[in-house]
């Protein structure tokens, strides 16, 4: 007999209304390991919800969040972390005058729960382990320029590092490629796609850009009006009728042919 083993992660009939509106409304859908899950809908579909109930940042009104088998759902967003969930942050303003290694070895002390106020400490907090997540995204040569001399397409990818830090498990992306050219989206999400094969970490990202979602996910899930409205590859989701008529009249247009 062969035993499947269990998703990454596992949401199960997840829930949540904001008064008399029903953001999500019992949504399923499951990340493996080493996969990238897109999920996709028009405006107001219920994907930063369903995202923030995995983060922790919401607690679902009812289901289940499973990692690796465990219900994380309704725990702190710290705690959730900890876990092994991780998510891309923009770098602060504050620290945009750092250097992209310092900021790696600030996302270190952090993942090492060190306190901000050892920051004098940071500049020799494991420094080459900083330069090894740099250098897994390209940016070990630029270690030493301050963050704010950088391209916006390798500010993204300093973040990337810093999301790295904790060896997530998961990794979450709330939009990840807003703001940038097409081919640096596709670029980010090919290294993310990269890095997600060689760690065995699931990616659950949201996006708005088709040439992403249909070019770099594995999968993808469409959620219309708080509702899962179809799963699958993205050949069977760009051919869902459903999926396309779901599309119809917000100017996105979902090709028939890659
Ligand atoms: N904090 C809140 N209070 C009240 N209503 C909310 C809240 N957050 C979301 N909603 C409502 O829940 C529904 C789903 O919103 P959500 O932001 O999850 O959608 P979305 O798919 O992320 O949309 P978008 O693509 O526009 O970001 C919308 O009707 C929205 O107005």
């Amino acid at each position: 007999m062969t035993t499947t083993a269990p998703a990454l992660l596992q949401i199960e009939q997840l829930s949540k209304s904001f008064g008399g509106v029903k953001a999500v409304q019992g949504v399923s859908f499951a990340v493996q390991a080493g996969e990238l899950l897109a999920m996709i809908g028009p405006n107001g579909a219920g994907k930063t919800t369903t995202f923030n109930m995995v983060g922790g940042q919401l607690a679902p009104d009812s289901g289940r969040v499973l990692l690796d088998g465990e219900d994380i759902a309704g725990l702190a967003p710290r705690h959730v972390w900890r876990k092994g969930v991780g998510r891309t942050f923009q770098i602060a303003q504050t620290f945009a005058s750092f250097t992209v290694l310092e900021n790696v070895q600030m996302a270190l002390l952090s993942a090492d729960r060190r306190l901000w106020q050892f920051w004098p400490r940071a500049a020799s907090h494991r420094r080459a382990d900083a330069l090894a997540l740099l250098d897994g995204v390209g940016m070990a040569q630029q270690a030493e320029r301050a963050c704010s001399e950088l391209a916006y397409g390798d500010i993204k990818r300093v973040e990337l590092a810093m999301a790295l830090a904790h060896a997530p498990k998961l990794l979450l992306m709330d939009e990840p490629t807003a703001g940038m050219a097409p081919a640096e989206r596709v670029a980010l999400m090919q290294l993310t796609r990269r890095i997600a094969r060689e760690r065995q970490m699931g990616v659950l990202f949201t996006e708005h850009s088709m040439d992403v979602v249909f070019g770099q996910a594995d999968r993808v899930a469409v959620l219309v009006r708080g509702k899962l409205l179809a799963e699958g590859t993205p050949q069977q989701i760009r051919d869902d009728e459903r999926v396309q008529q779901a599309y119809l009249g917000t100017g996105l247009v979902l090709e028939k042919h890659a």
